[in-house]
């Protein structure tokens, strides 16, 4: 339990949600331990229903209360947010922005002095399956980051990484999980068009991404060598895999992820 930490967060969207779902889960913290604004009462009124946690349209309300406080709007009204903030959050706390795109030299210039930590992460936090990445801004020493990355380690893998590889981060796994459920969507309907009931499908796909994913982490194998051992000469898979490198999915798949982490770097450049 991070038992004398106060967890807030300025955006009770997507990412928020998922975060503060995962958290809990974890038994990290409790839900009187954390707080929420969003500029929707509904939104709040969801939030505090669902989890128990502390709500308000009064940002800083939580700004001034948190030991670590993660900015969970979107990078289109981050300015504004932190505007907000500023003047509340101290040296003592800790501001965690998830922003994609926005520059580390960009919190620290809006909140001099502050510890800031640019973070990337994804939706599986909140099933405890995410992916973060954190970068420190110069104020934030190890000590500071603690907190923080036992509060992202609580509900995935954390690693810390150069601030200049978070746009491609960004691309891989900020937006991956998109990818995977559009190519779990897709092998659901194909097992639907082959004669499968779609709740069978949807099974089968989901579970045979999850259980292929955990043998590449767990194996340690290059991807290729496992998927060898799927490939019997002659047999069926080289048949429909021969089809996914006809149709250019590899290449697609690392279009996308170009694109996405342009599309970052775009973002960021705004900032
Ligand atoms: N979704 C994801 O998978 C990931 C998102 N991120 C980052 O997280 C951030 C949030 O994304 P996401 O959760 O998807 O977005 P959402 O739109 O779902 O959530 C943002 C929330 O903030 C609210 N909001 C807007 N303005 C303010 C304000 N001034 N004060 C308080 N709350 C406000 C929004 O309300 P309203 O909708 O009414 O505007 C909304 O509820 C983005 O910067 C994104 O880059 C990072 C990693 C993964
Ligand atoms: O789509 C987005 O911009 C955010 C950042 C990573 C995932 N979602």
């Amino acid at each position: 339990m991070l038992s004398n930490k106060k967890v807030g967060f300025i955006g009770g969207g997507a990412i928020a949600e998922a975060l503060i779902r995962g958290i809990l889960n974890s038994k990290l913290v409790s839900p009187t331990q954390i707080a929420v604004s969003d500029i929707s009462i509904q939104r709040l009124d969801y939030l505090h229903n669902t989890f128990g946690v502390i709500t308000t349209n009064k940002i800083q309300a939580v700004s001034e209360q948190s030991d670590i406080l993660f900015l969970t709007v979107k990078p289109q009204v981050i300015d504004s947010v932190i505007d907000s903030v500023a003047s509340s959050v101290t040296v003592k706390s800790v501001v965690v922005s998830v922003a994609a795109g926005i520059t580390l030299d960009y919190l620290q210039e809006k909140m001099p002095g502050i510890p800031v930590i640019r973070v990337m992460p994804n939706t599986p936090v909140a099933v405890g399956e995410g992916m973060a990445a954190m970068a420190l801004g110069s104020h934030t020493t190890q000590e500071i980051s603690e907190p923080v990355s036992t509060i992202l380690g609580s509900v995935g893998r954390v690693v810390t990484i150069r601030e200049e590889a978070m746009d491609a981060v960004t691309g891989v796994s900020g937006s991956g999980p998109a990818y995977a459920f559009l190519l779990i969507d897709a092998l659901s309907d194909a097992g639907v068009c082959v004669g499968l009931s779609r709740n069978t499908a949807v099974l089968l796909a989901a579970q045979t991404l999850l259980g292929a994913a955990k043998m590449v982490l767990e194996t340690g194998k290059h991807p290729a060598e496992l998927r060898d051992m799927v490939t019997s000469p002659g047999g069926t898979t080289i048949a429909g895999v021969h089809v996914l490198e006809q149709k250019g999915v590899r290449g697609a798949l690392i279009d996308a992820v170009v694109a996405a982490t342009t599309r970052s770097r775009e973002m960021g450049k705004k900032s």
